[in-house]
C-alpha cells in the first residue's frame, strides 16, 4: 500500500510519518528529494537566479545552493517559486516514480496519465509519500490512501519557531506560498483528515493514533496500540 501524507508546513507530516515508520513503513520524503534536486540542478538554478551567484565572481561556480537565501527569495515571489518548481519538479517526480518502481511497484499509464494501481509483490512493505505538494506534483493518483494533516495556524507558527528559529514574517510568507494547498478534493473516498492539534508530543501521539484506528485500511496496523 502507498500512503500519501500531505498538509501545510508544520502541520505534522513528519510527525505522522514517523508513526508509520515505527510500524515498519518506508518513507519517501519529498522535502529531502527537493534538496537532492537542488544539488543536481545547481548550475541551472544559479543561471535562473543570478541573485544567488557568489559575489566573488562567476568563476567561483557554487557547488551548493544557499537554501535559506533561495527560500527567502521564492516564498516572497510567486513567479520565482514557479520558475524554481519548473526546474525541480520534473526531476523530483521522476525520482519518486523510479524509487517506487525499484521496489516492485508497477505504474500503469492510461491515456498519457500515470494513474493509480501500484502493484506490490506480496510481502512488500508499505510506503509513505510525505509531501506538502503531493497534489501539485501529480502524485496523488498513485496513493491508495491520503492523509491530510491539519493544525491551527498559531500552533504551526509556534512549532516552526521552535524547530528552525524562523521569523514570524518568514513563516507567514512560506504559509502564503502554500495558500493553494488544500484537502485534496479528488479521490475523496481515499482522503482522510487528521487533526494534529496537541501541543505535547505524548498527547499528540495518542490522539493521532486514535484517529488512524478509525480508518478501516489502517486499523490492523494500529490495533495493538503501540506508539512511536
Ligand atoms: C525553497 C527551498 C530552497 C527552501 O529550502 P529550505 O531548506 O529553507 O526549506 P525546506 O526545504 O525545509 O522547506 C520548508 C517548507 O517549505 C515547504 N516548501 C518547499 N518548497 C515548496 C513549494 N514548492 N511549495 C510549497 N511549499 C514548499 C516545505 O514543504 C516545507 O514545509 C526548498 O524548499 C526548495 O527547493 N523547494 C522547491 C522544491 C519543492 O517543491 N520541495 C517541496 C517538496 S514537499
Ligand atoms: N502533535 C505534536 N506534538 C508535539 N510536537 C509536534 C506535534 N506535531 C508536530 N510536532 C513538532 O512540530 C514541528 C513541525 O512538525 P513536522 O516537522 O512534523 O511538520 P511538517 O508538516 O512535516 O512540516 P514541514 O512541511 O515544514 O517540514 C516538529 O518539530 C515536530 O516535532
Amino acid at each position: 500500500m502507498l500512503i500519501g501524507i500531505t498538509g501545510k508546513s508544520c502541520s505534522g507530516k513528519d510527525f505522522l510519518s514517523a508513526i508509520f515508520q515505527n510500524q515498519g513503513c518506508r518513507e519517501i520524503n519529498l522535502d529531502a528529494i527537493g534538496h537532492m534536486a537542488l544539488e543536481h540542478n545547481c548550475w541551472e538554478i544559479v543561471q535562473a537566479f543570478p541573485e544567488l551567484a557568489d559575489r566573488s565572481g562567476p568563476k567561483n561556480v557554487q557547488k551548493t545552493i544557499d537554501r535559506k537565501k533561495l527560500g527567502d527569495l521564492v516564498f516572497r515571489n510567486p513567479a520565482a517559486l514557479h520558475k524554481l518548481e519548473g526546474i525541480l519538479h520534473p526531476w523530483m517526480r521522476r525520482l519518486v516514480l523510479q524509487e517506487l518502481e525499484s521496489h516492485g511497484g508497477t505504474i500503469h499509464i492510461v491515456s498519457g496519465e500515470r494513474t493509480k494501481h501500484m502493484d506490490y509483490h506480496p510481502g512488500h512493505r508499505n510506503f509513505i509519500l510525505n509531501a506538502a505538494i503531493l497534489e501539485k506534483l501529480g502524485l496523488l493518483p498513485l496513493c491508495d490512501l491520503v492523509l491530510w494533516v491539519e493544525s491551527p495556524l498559531w500552533l504551526r507558527v509556534w512549532r516552526a519557531r521552535q524547530r528552525e528559529q524562523i521569523s514570524l514574517l518568514g513563516f507567514l510568507r512560506r504559509n502564503r506560498a502554500q495558500r493553494g494547498l488544500k484537502v485534496p478534493s479528488q479521490f475523496q473516498a481515499t482522503v482522510f483528515r487528521i487533526k494534529n492539534a496537541k501541543m505535547r508530543r505524548e498527547d499528540g501521539l495518542v490522539n493521532v493514533i486514535q484517529q488512524l484506528r478509525q480508518i478501516p485500511r489502517l486499523r490492523c496496523m494500529f490495533e495493538s496500540g503501540q506508539s512511536s
